[in-house]
């Protein structure tokens, strides 16, 4: 088996998976953590690995850019390959002051301007959240690493480049922590197909501040979140 977009086949992947949106994110993940490494996929060069973690068996897998692309591969990842849980590690704009650059943010909910969730029918609107599991475990390692790290609200955007340069301060003043473009989706799916889902975030620009981290930072030092998915994983 395969499908149009991951060449894995059934036992390839393990029950969970670390999906950060850059594939070069996920192989700098695997070759610099992880045993026993398989590459279970090149379709699209989103590329996806499985190894083991102090034992455990973990994967990880790009998910692109956007609530479409992770809204495709964490489908497949769910009804596919026997996936349970997804944590996304990504990286995003801080929307408040006391939210610095490097700081992790632990996504307890996500807001959206995406109409992802329409495809549901739902009579009204959808609150996405991460698994609570998930979460409080998240929490317990930041908390016992010292890290400096914010729980609350995300907002996943579908635009980089907003036309309205008021946009990012309407969602802070409702109190959103981070802007990035793919929790929404994950959770909702997540949700829809009763799997777990969890988004770690570490800052890599403020909006408020304008400071920024280079790509290179963004694939390669971004380890303390990426250590937190992994021992919870
Ligand atoms: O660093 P990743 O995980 O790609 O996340 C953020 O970075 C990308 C935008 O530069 C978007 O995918 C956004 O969500
Ligand atoms: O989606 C993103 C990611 C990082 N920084 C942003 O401003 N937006």
């Amino acid at each position: 088996m395969s499908t149009p977009h991951n060449q894995a086949q059934m036992g390839d992947i393990a029950k969970t998976v670390l999906m950060p949106g850059d594939p070069l994110r996920a192989k700098f993940l695997a070759e610099t953590y992880l045993e026993d490494v398989k590459q279970f996929n090149t379709v699209r060069n989103m590329l996806g690995y499985t190894g083991t973690y102090q034992g455990k068996q973990v994967s990880i897998m790009g998910s692109g850019m956007g609530q479409p692309s992770i809204g495709i591969y964490s489908h497949e990842l769910f009804t596919q390959y026997g996936v349970e849980a997804i944590i996304r590690i990504g990286s995003c704009g801080s929307l408040q002051k006391n939210v610095h650059l490097r700081d992790i943010i632990i996504a307890q909910g996500s807001c959206t301007d995406s109409n992802f969730a329409h495809q549901y029918e739902l009579p009204g609107t959808f609150s996405a959240i991460s698994s609570y599991d998930l979460l409080e475990q998240a929490v317990v390692k930041a908390k016992e690493k010292g890290l400096n790290y914010h729980v609350g609200n995300v907002i996943a955007s579908d635009i980089f480049y907003h036309a309205d340069q008021g946009s990012a301060q309407k969602w802070a003043s409702m109190g959103c922590l981070g802007v990035e473009m793919e929790s929404y989706a994950l959770f909702a799916t997540a949700a829809h197909l009763d799997k777990k889902a969890l988004t770690l975030l570490t800052v890599s620009d403020s909006l408020v501040t304008q400071e920024e981290t280079t790509a290179e930072e963004r694939e390669k030092t971004f380890t303390a979140m990426m250590e937190i998915a992994l021992e919870i994983a």
